[in-house]
């Protein structure tokens, strides 16, 4: 029976250990709060990030990560993106050198534009094959409440793929594999700003339309980064692509829908990172590397280029609006 780490105790972190816990795998979560551990060892419930929901038995937490990473055949990275690398570097030497590294996080590192299965090789030295993806669109209340949903597990070794499927699968929650890692990141990285956008438009009080019409031209924006890097066109249109989009962009549990909902209602980034309760909204950095990245692709961007100036430039949502629809018009 395999063993896994989720390293991370956050609501992703915490809500994926579950799923793991009630396919059959033994779980050790890593906290870096001890309060945190203590009370999800003690009472079962991550009070912090998922209060009112038990945990499995066979969910253990500690503030520990070479304990955590001990006998660990899947070790699943779930702390934010912009500080995986610095994590990691504390954390490698305690990584069984045939363990599948399984990242939860998606974005795009800051400076280095890298994503994340490629901060994980650079830090660990892992081969690629080692390093898998799981992206889909799963909310972490709805999964921790049993609520069906599909996922992807992207990796280059098949073999290793169907491990992790076969350790997470359970009667609510449906993983499939794929080999397409870049694709499973970019769709899961894009979601999160255009998902900011559908706040913004509904803080303004824009209707089904507006949202409609920006998930759609995301998808288009995302599909065209996602190409020139190498992603599969087909992986951006299925779960890892449209499947969290949707979720992301229609959903008030989404950290970046809402936090792009206080920006749209004329909130600051102040009041918007405070409403956010201490929870990552990872799409507020990432708007800026996926910016970068696709000028260096030369991918146009509309839609991640009016988010990050409304929130890295001070321009205001009516303004970007503006600039949205000004654009030359031109054949879909
Ligand atoms: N929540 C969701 O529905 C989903 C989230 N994801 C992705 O999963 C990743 C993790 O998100 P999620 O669990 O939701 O995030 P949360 O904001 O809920 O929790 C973040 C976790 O990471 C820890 N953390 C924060 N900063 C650091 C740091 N510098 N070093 C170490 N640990 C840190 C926090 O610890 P502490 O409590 O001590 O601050 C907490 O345990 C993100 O990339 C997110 O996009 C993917 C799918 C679904
Ligand atoms: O990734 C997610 C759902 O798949 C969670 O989105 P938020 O980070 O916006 O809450």
């Amino acid at each position: 029976m395999v063993k896994a780490a989720v390293l991370g105790a956050g609501s992703w972190g915490t809500a994926y250990a579950k799923v793991l816990a009630e396919a059959g795998t033994d779980v050790t979560i890593w906290a870096r709060r001890d309060e945190v551990a203590t009370v999800i060892s003690e009472t079962h419930e991550n009070t912090a990030y998922l209060p009112g929901i038990t945990l499995p038995p066979n969910i253990d937490a500690t503030t520990d990560h070479a304990a955590a990473l001990n006998g660990a055949g899947i070790v699943v990275l779930a702390v934010p993106s912009q500080s995986l690398r610095g994590n990691l570097k504390q954390w490698t030497s305690a990584i069984d050198k045939d363990a599948t590294l399984l990242s939860l996080a998606k974005g795009i590192e800051s400076g280095t534009l890298l994503r994340m299965s490629q901060v994980i090789a650079q830090v660990t030295g892992a081969d690629l094959s080692r390093i898998a993806v799981l992206s889909g669109p799963n909310l972490a209340r709805e999964i921790a409440t049993r609520q069906p949903a599909g996922t992807v597990i992207a990796c280059p070794d098949s073999a290793r793929a169907i491990d992790v499927q076969k350790a997470c699968a359970t009667g609510y929650f449906r993983p499939y594999t794929n080999s397409d890692v870049i694709g499973c990141e970019i769709g899961g990285a894009c979601k999160n700003v255009i998902a900011l956008a559908c706040g913004m438009a509904s803080g303004q009080g824009m209707g089904e339309n507006t949202i409609a019409s920006i998930i759609t031209r995301g998808l288009a924006e995302t599909t065209r980064l996602g190409v020139a890097l190498g992603a599969k066109p087909a992986t951006l249109a299925g779960l890892a692509g449209v499947g969290d989009l949707v979720a992301t962009c229609s959903s008030p549990l989404s950290r970046n829908r809402s936090f792009g909902r206080v920006l749209g209602e004329g909130g600051t980034m102040a009041a918007a990172q405070e409403a956010a309760h201490g929870q990552v909204a990872e799409g507020v950095k990432s708007c800026t590397s996926v910016r970068a990245l696709s000028e260096s692709f030369d991918v146009e961007m509309p839609l991640t280029d009016a988010v990050h100036r409304v929130c890295h430039e001070g321009l205001s949502v009516r303004e970007a609006v503006g600039h949205l629809l000004g654009r030359r018009i031109k054949p879909e």
